[in-house]
């Protein structure tokens, strides 16, 4: 058989385990994994000593183009997500400007990343209490699924939905057959102690956690929980902040309510006192907890009761993250290129999270949850995205490819390094270089229904 590409000498990271095999790629497809595949023809790449991830699937990423490419587009965005081993990603419909709340804004977004997107995406549709109506044509468009916050978004232009838009959110989105993604944080508690810490001049990376505890992302999951459950609608909890939580949806989701739980590297990397020392680097919502909390998140993860680690990757310009009132400051983390790394250092080398457990988190899960047959694992059919990495080396990270230098992990020690990153079988970066002639194309979800 002819082939394009055979991956040689390698250990694929597949769902029963490490297996030393050659895997042959052709049309952009896996199409043979076996002990070894000879071929004259095909072009070789020797892999020995490496392992081969499924390429990243990042389900939660913030790239803003259009309207605030400044703050982060797809062309650096993705350029630092492959750098991270990610093979497609999804990007939320906030805070482009305009958001993603129609048809029309679906078309502009989607223009924008074929023509400046380095790899696969989806797109988000959002919810907000003014396009309830317009569910059905973001559907048609191919979105993902739904996106809502149950809070402040950061943005006026993307209102929090509120109990009644959230009930009818869901029941369009289950008739729809579609997930929708909450942003779970009470907005009564948190503008509640928000206007207190105001009221009382608080101004502090420390007063500003102060107004976004544990509680409040509590109260928010129960709520999307009883809703979703009552509806018999997918609810997919975005961010998950806390172990507690994770085991109030992990509960829920026992009971046959349809959820999926998803947190993120950074509540799995730093801590409220990494906050306090870095500052505005570290600003999020939910934010970053304390070490008890942490410790409590990465055994709910290890237990398996966590899906999706997504980046929720949200830059934003220095001007927004810079100011002496901590309040005033953009929330988000730059933390595109980061999973994996966070994943094999904290989870596989610190706490023995077995490797293929590392590629369902970041892989097979959001490909499997949102319906994308073609991603997700090494298998043969399945597109051929896949990351080289060899995972005896240390490093520091140094070299970042977002669009701004303010990234948290700059520094960070890491083991487990991302040599290259192929995506439907084209390299499209190894070692500091990227293919810039490759570009990635629309996912849809293709429900078996
Ligand atoms: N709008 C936006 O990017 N929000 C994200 N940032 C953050 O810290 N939490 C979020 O939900
Ligand atoms: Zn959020």
């Amino acid at each position: 058989m002819n082939f394009d590409l055979i991956v040689r000498g390698g250990t694929l990271v597949t769902q029963n385990g490490p297996l030393k095999a050659d895997l042959a790629v052709s049309g952009g497809q896996i199409v043979e994994i076996a002990e070894e595949i000879s071929s004259d023809s095909a072009q070789t790449l020797n892999a020995s000593g490496l392992h081969i991830f499924p390429g990243v699937l990042d389900a939660h990423v913030h790239l803003n183009e259009p309207g605030r490419t400044h703050w982060e587009g797809f062309e650096t965005g993705t350029r630092a997500l492959a750098a991270g081993g990610a093979t497609s990603f999804f990007d939320m419909p906030l805070n482009s400007s305009p958001p993603v709340l129609d048809k029309a804004t679906f078309e502009a977004k989607r223009e924008h990343g074929e023509q400046n997107s380095l790899i696969d995406f989806g797109l988000w549709g959002g919810l907000t209490p003014q396009n309830l109506d317009r569910m059905d044509e973001l559907a048609d468009c191919g979105v993902i699924g739904f996106k809502a916050f149950m809070s402040h978004s950061g943005l006026d232009e993307f209102p929090a939905v509120d109990d009644t838009a959230l009930y009818e959110g869901l029941k369009t989105a289950a008739r729809l057959n579609l997930v929708l993604a909450t942003h779970a944080e009470s907005d009564n508690l948190t503008r509640h102690f928000t206007e207190q810490a105001r009221l009382g001049g608080g101004h502090t990376a420390r007063d500003y956690l102060g107004t976004r505890p544990v509680v409040a992302e509590l109260e928010a999951v129960q709520r999307a929980l009883l809703y979703a459950g009552e509806l018999g609608a997918k609810l997919h909890l975005v961010h998950l902040s806390s172990g507690a939580a994770v085991a109030m949806a992990y509960e829920a989701k026992q009971r046959g309510v349809d959820v999926s739980i998803e947190t993120c590297p950074h509540y799995l990397h730093f801590t409220d006192e990494d906050v306090e020392k870095m500052g505005a680097l570290l600003k999020c919502a939910p934010p970053l907890r304390s070490q008890e909390v942490q410790r409590n998140l990465w055994e709910e993860l290890l237990a398996g009761h966590i899906d999706i680690v997504g980046s929720d990757h949200s830059p934003a310009p220095p001007d927004r993250k810079t100011s002496e009132n901590f309040f005033a400051l953009w929330g988000g983390i730059s933390g595109a290129q980061s999973t994996l790394n966070v994943l094999l250092t904290g989870g596989h080398f610190g706490r023995g999270l077995p490797l293929e457990a590392v590629a369902s988190l970041s892989a097979l899960h959001p490909a499997r949850r949102f319906d994308i047959a073609q991603k997700g694992a090494l298998e043969v059919g399945l597109d051929a995205d896949f990351a080289l990495v060899d995972l005896s080396r240390e490093f520091e990270l140094t070299e970042l490819y977002d669009r701004w230098k303010q990234n948290p992990y700059l520094g960070a020690k890491f083991k487990g390094v991302v040599q290259a990153t192929y995506s439907r079988g084209r390299k499209v970066y190894e070692q500091g270089q990227f293919d810039d002639s490759v570009r990635g194309q629309l996912l849809r979800p293709t429900p078996k229904n």
